[in-house]
């Protein structure tokens, strides 16, 4: 069987197609996978890393105002399908699977002109632009959370949760912290601004690392690579911070999110995924700049279960961060309860769900 998959520009949609693809991979050694994505998105970095072909197609996104910039758009959608459509030609898909960002759009759409069975995996709490136009040409519209089923067609969507969250199953091995300069046994926390960093994060952490310094509890500090240069300048500052390892990207996250107590970060649905598959409490900090405020609505999720705290990034001060990140990890029963909360969200057969989901459809 032959496998298209195309999904990119961040992680969060690149990380799930690559669980999907590893889990049918281990089911059935002999499928074939072609990612397709773009030259500009991470899935040109993180793709070919794990041995799978990868043919790219140039597409960008519809800007909100009104620009010449969409007319471009439109054109390079169009040449975008062309493309899609020949490399079909040569590999013969049976079936194309999109996770999401601009690089879905013209593939997808071109497969479901071709009338090759299509399926496309919403991550977020509110669908994205493409995901939407694509419901309405492609067969199965594979979500993650309850409340998106609204937004597609009723006969087509379905939940299946986010491959992720099994992927990260099962992967505590010792040796993680030590190897990120830590000590085994002390209570960890991880911070990240996601697949990219954020910035308005990097501002608070870098305020807070004398704090941070002086705590009883350790921390993992993911800077996101294009800001790591800027965030060691101003660390060097700082002075001794044997308790803190600062990193600009973590390839195997789910061997480091096996081994904190807690994660700070963004609220991008593939993250939330993987930390409430595992239990893992956490501060949310939502990206405010992304579509219908998406961020926010995966965070208040959690929050409302009781697995997370949410702090806003226009209020984000060093004070409130340290308070914040104290109240939990100076506290072990807190950080046991909101684990359990954790936990109770989380859906660690979405790998065999969605593989079975496309079985069915290639049938
Ligand atoms: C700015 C933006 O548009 N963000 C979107 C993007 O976020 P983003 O790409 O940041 O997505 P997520 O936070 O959902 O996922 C990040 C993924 O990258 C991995 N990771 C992260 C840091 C690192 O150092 N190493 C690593 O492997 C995480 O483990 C995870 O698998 O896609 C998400 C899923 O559709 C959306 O919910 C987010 O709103």
């Amino acid at each position: 069987m032959k496998i298209v998959v195309t999904g990119g520009g961040t992680g969060g949609h690149i990380y799930p197609a690559l669980a999907l693809i590893r889990t049918i991979k281990q089911q059935y050694p002999e499928t074939e996978f072609i990612y397709i994505g773009t030259k500009n998105g991470l899935e040109a970095d993180i793709v070919p890393r794990e041995n799978i072909p990868f043919e790219s197609i140039h597409i960008t996104g519809f800007r909100r105002s009104l620009s010449f910039e969409n007319v471009k758009t439109i054109f390079r959608f169009l040449k975008g399908v062309k493309d899609s459509k020949n490399i079909f030609k040569k590999v013969k898909p049976d079936i194309v699977i999109g996770t999401g960002g601009y690089v879905c759009g013209p593939v997808v759409y071109a497969a479901a002109k071709k009338k090759i069975p299509t399926i496309i995996h919403e991550q977020n709490s509110v669908p994205g632009l493409t995901n939407k136009f694509l419901s309405r040409y492609v067969d199965k519209v594979a979500v993650c959370f309850e409340e998106v089923k609204e937004f597609f067609p009723k006969n087509k969507v379905i939940l299946t949760g986010n491959p992720r969250a099994s992927e990260v199953m099962g992967e505590r091995k010792p040796g993680v912290l030590k190897s990120l300069g830590l000590k085994e046994g002390i209570p960890t926390v991880l911070i990240t601004g996601g697949s990219r960093g954020a910035r308005p994060i990097n501002d608070a952490v870098i305020k807070s690392l004398s704090g941070l310094s002086k705590r009883s509890y350790q921390v993992i500090y993911v800077t996101g690579q294009v800001h790591y240069d800027n965030v060691m300048e101003e660390a060097k500052l700082v002075g001794t911070l044997s308790n803190i390892s600062i990193v600009p990207f973590i390839h195997e996250m789910q061997k480091v999110l096996s081994s904190v107590d807690v994660v700070v970060g963004r609220a991008g649905a593939t993250s939330l995924a993987e930390i409430t598959a595992l239990g893992i409490p956490s501060i949310l900090i939502p990206s405010p700049y992304v579509t219908n405020n998406h961020q926010e609505k995966n965070a208040e999720t959690l929050v409302e279960h009781g697995a997370a705290l949410m702090l806003l990034e226009k209020e984000l001060s060093s004070k409130q961060f340290l308070d914040c990140l104290d109240s939990i990890m100076l506290n072990d029963e807190k950080r046991k309860t909101m684990g359990d909360c954790s936990r109770k969200l989380g859906m660690r057969d979405a790998s065999n769900r969605l593989s079975d989901l496309m079985f069915q459809l290639v049938k």
